[in-house]
């Protein structure tokens, strides 16, 4: 199904806000994609082990240095051997970080891939209805930042949680070679430490939160923004966007700020604290050193321990914003993939071949309503299409033309009564032969940023530009195409920007003739065309609807005269049928709609 761009745009709803936090269960989920690349987190392990040894052991190094050596007068061969050691030490650490950070990342960004890979693939096969109600700022935000946040957990959480945790292992089993009790002075620091933690926590993870949503509201409003630009200028709401968006921004800007305090305090905080540790380590140990109960080397052992044994700590603490991200993103992350598209796909599909399908098409007593309950926007409607007819639909608006035909796409299904192809029920119907089945040529015809050419072939490269340019001719649209900058291969961009409406219609309806779907379904254009574009549209719409089934909603009566049924829609049901002189005899709406010359769409309900 070419289906193009949506008629109704979602609506501007805030998103939702992050589902609340479990980060063990958040965390279990990524298990599966991290599985694939465990030699490569196993090397990560190997080489931080091997790094924070060669970091670690220097302290140690120097206190053998003075205690051994200086402190028993100078022996050179035995302090220039040290020296050599420290060196190897130095490299060792050098070396192995350097292999961990960056296998670490390949890892990290292999994971994210593979999950970014599945979550986009799992938001397009989202029901429409998903659209309906998720803003496309959100979406983004899912796809890029919150995949972002994970990269950052995986180079960063995961790397501190693991260098850092281990390294405050090693120090606190040297620390107790070195002194036994000047380490169990040195740990009565830690319920202080934890107490600050645990007290900075949940004040942290709200603020993240915080400025999380408001980032995601953000881009939200923004990306509508843009979608709707045209109507913004043409409506001059320039004034009142910007008053709007200043809001989100305020929003956002004071919520960082609140985060960025929050951090700077818990930062500092601990570096006071660090600088305390070394001032009460300095004390004591002066003592111990002045009371000879222990060796001056070993108090500068202690005092560089103490300094770098609450270095882990702060990484570790600095990385819980980070960890809080990630699982607010996760939670989210999660959260999408736990969607199922509300339209399923067939348990046992019906085997039909698109090329022997006739085209015949039975709405048998629908009836339809948006979300989960509301008014029925289609009431029984009962309409059985011949294989090859042309149905033109006309009615006011809000009738139910558009839903019509988005069930008959199954972009919704219906509540009541069933939608049959060929006398198979559409829900029966494989997506993709469905899709094959019926073409779609919206009012707004999506181009997506490419080439011409492969807009018409939908990037399909065992479509040769032959047959492009064979259905562009039969269309009308080569002579165009050969007028723009590149020809065939002139670049358009998103929406098509750099073409007419019209030349976009008929790009559509060269894509029909490439895909030959059996059913064509033409929402027509509201804009006015002028006369030789209209005339060029009437044109390519006879020649791709030729041998097809097609529903045509027509905006100009001009367009459907010839049709062999015209249905006059109004409020879900089918309220005149016939054909343009039938319907005109019969002197009711349509008459009138011809009559008064007004466009069927545009009248009140
Ligand atoms: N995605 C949606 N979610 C909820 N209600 C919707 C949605 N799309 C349409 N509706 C409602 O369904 C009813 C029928 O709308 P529909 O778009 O089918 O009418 P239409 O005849 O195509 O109108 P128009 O000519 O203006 O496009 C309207 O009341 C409309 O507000």
């Amino acid at each position: 199904m070419f289906r193009t761009t949506s008629r109704k745009p979602p609506k501007a709803s805030e998103p939702a806000s992050p589902p609340a936090e479990n980060t063990a269960a958040a965390f279990q989920g990524l298990y599966s994609y991290a599985r694939p690349h465990s030699r490569k987190f196993a090397l990560v392990l190997v080489c931080t082990l091997l790094a924070i040894s060669g970091d670690l052991l220097q302290p140690f190094l120097v206190k053998i240095a003075i205690d051994d050596h200086l402190a028993k007068g100078a022996e050179f061969g035995a302090l220039g051997l040290i020296a050599l050691v420290y060196l190897i030490l130095s490299l060792t650490s050098f070396l192995f970080s350097y292999l961990q950070d960056n296998l670490l990342q390949q890892a990290g960004q292999s994971v994210v891939a593979g999950i970014r890979k599945d979550l986009f693939r799992h938001i397009l096969r989202q029901s429409v209805a998903y659209y309906d109600r998720t803003p496309s700022g959100s979406l983004i935000t899912y796809v890029s930042s919150d995949t972002e946040s994970l990269n950052q957990f995986f180079t960063g959480v995961l790397l501190s949680l693991v260098r850092d945790g281990m390294t405050l292992l090693f120090i606190i089993v040297l620390m107790f070679q070195l002194d036994v009790t000047m380490t169990l002075y040195c740990l009565l620091l830690l319920p202080l430490i934890a107490g600050i933690a645990i007290g900075f926590r949940a004040y942290l993870r709200r603020t993240y939160q915080l400025s999380r949503t408001q980032l995601s509201r953000l881009i939200a409003f923004t990306a509508e923004n843009l979608s709707g630009m045209q109507l913004i200028q043409a409506f001059h709401q320039e004034k009142e966007q910007q008053t709007r968006f200043l809001e989100r921004n305020d929003g956002y800007y004071r919520a960082n700020l609140r985060e960025i305090r929050t951090n700077v305090l818990f930062n500092r905080s601990f570096d006071v604290l660090g600088n305390l540790s070394v001032a009460f380590v300095t004390w004591l140990g002066g003592y111990a050193v002045l009371g000879h109960s222990i060796e001056f080397g070993v108090l500068y052992a202690f005092i560089t321990y103490i300094r770098q044994f609450f270095q882990p700590i702060n990484n570790i603490t600095q990385q819980w914003n980070q960890l809080q991200s990630a699982t607010v993103s996760v939670n989210r992350i999660w959260s999408v993939f736990s969607q199922q598209p509300v339209v399923r796909d067939p348990e046992h599909p019906v085997p039909l071949v698109p090329a022997e399908v006739q085209g015949r098409i039975d709405f048998e007593r629908i009836s339809f309503h948006y979300g989960e309950e509301g008014p029925d926007v289609i009431q029984d409607l009962d309409l059985h299409i011949r294989p090859g007819e042309m149905i033109g639909i006309v009615g006011t608006t809000g009738a139910g033309k558009s839903s019509l035909i988005s069930l008959l796409c199954r972009f919704y299904d219906v509540q009541k009564g069933s939608i049959r192809i060929d006398g198979t029920d559409i829900r029966d119907i494989e997506p993709k032969t469905l899709h094959r089945l019926v073409g779609l040529v919206q009012q707004e015809p999506y181009l997506y940023s490419g080439s011409i050419l492969d807009n018409v072939r939908l990037f399909d490269p065992s479509i040769s530009a032959e047959a492009v340019q064979a259905a562009c001719r039969r269309v009308g649209a080569h002579a165009m195409i050969l007028r723009l900058k590149d020809g065939y291969e002139t670049r358009v961009s998103e929406r098509g920007s750099g073409l007419s409406a019209g030349e976009r219609q008929l790009i559509s309806f060269a894509r029909i003739l490439v895909f030959e779907p059996r059913i064509l379904i033409l929402d027509e254009a509201t804009a006015n065309l002028d006369s030789h574009t209209e005339l060029m549209i009437q044109k390519a719409l006879q020649e791709a609807a030729k041998g097809r089934t097609t529903l045509i909603i027509a905006h100009r009566l001009s367009t459907i005269t010839g049709a062999d049924r015209i249905l006059v829609m109004r409020q879900g049901r089918i309220a005149e049928e016939g054909s343009h002189r039938e319907l005109l005899e019969l002197g009711g709406h349509y008459w009138q709609l011809h009559r008064y010359g007004r466009s069927p769409a545009a009248g009140a309900g």
